[in-house]
């Protein structure tokens, strides 16, 4: 029997992830069958996607790690909001960090820092968005598509998300695909059907941001926002500089959470 391999389990507002200690090269990145099958919920550990922490690649950039994604499909995904906050707790509780780092992502160099198990993590400025019908589709390192919508408790999200996300627009690359709805004022709430899941996931962090772009344009609002999005396993809080349809200084605030540890 081959040797077992290390992983810990953790969710960040409920979008759960595998995590594994990649720094000694023993997982082999080009396995997909393998991460498809430790995400599987019946065959597997179970989880929305899977995470290496290896070290970064390119030593000539200050980084303390290298966060490498995989969406529950087994195929690499693009930047995960959730999992870069999941990412850096299991970095702290390894001991590779403490309280502040930067690590390299597929979408460049992230800031973040940990209080606890409350993640303060950095994105990438957005200076662009495009619409498709009264729809926004933003590229938050992922891509994302985001509704406005009435009645998003009772929405078949799984139905009219995939539907969305494989017509002829999208179908090849895939995109992300939010419904958000005002429940109060200043107080929204998001659901999320997630490519490479090709299901709706608890939370989505790039797609919480792109919502949260989203209801700032809608609402024509300028200058520092805080936007708190509720999702389906928990809140979570955007905050940006909005300045016309530029969005820097963006920090995806929420709640990273060391589940279990076990062998596969
Ligand atoms: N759950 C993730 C998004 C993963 C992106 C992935 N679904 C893709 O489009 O490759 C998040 O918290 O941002």
């Amino acid at each position: 029997m081959s040797r077992k391999i290390a992983f810990s389990k953790y969710q960040g507002a409920g979008n759960d992830f595998i995590l594994i200690d990649n720094r000694n090269n023993d997982f082999d990145p080009n396995n997909h069958d393998l991460v498809a099958k430790m995400c599987d919920r019946r065959f597997g550990i179970g989880a929305d996607g899977l995470m290496l922490l290896a070290h970064t690649k390119n030593s000539a950039i200050a980084s303390d790690f290298e966060m490498i994604y995989y969406n529950a499909d087994g195929q690499k995904g693009s930047m995960c909001g959730n999992g870069g906050r999941c990412i850096v707790a299991f970095a702290r509780d390894l001991g590779v960090i403490n309280d502040e780092t930067v690590f390299m992502a597929v979408d460049g160099l992230h800031h973040a820092n940990i209080h606890e198990e409350q993640v303060q993590l950095g994105m990438i400025d957005v200076t662009h968005y495009d619409r498709d019908g009264e729809a926004y589709v933003l590229q938050t390192g992922s891509p994302h598509y985001v509704q406005f919508v009435a009645g998003l408790a009772e929405l078949d999200v799984y139905t009219v998300g995939g539907t969305i996300r494989n017509n002829d627009v999208y179908k090849t690359d895939g995109i992300n695909v939010n419904f958000v709805e005002k429940e109060d004022e200043g107080v929204y709430f998001c659901r999320t059907f997630e490519r490479g899941v090709e299901d709706e996931t608890f939370a989505c962090g790039t797609g919480a941001t792109a919502v949260a772009m989203a209801i700032a344009l809608q609402e024509k609002r300028e200058g520092h926002q805080e936007i708190p999005i509720r999702v389906l396993g928990g809140q979570l809080r955007i905050s940006f500089d909005k300045q016309g349809d530029s969005f820097t200084q963006v920090f995806l605030h929420g709640p990273a959470k060391w589940v279990f540890q076990g062998e596969f």
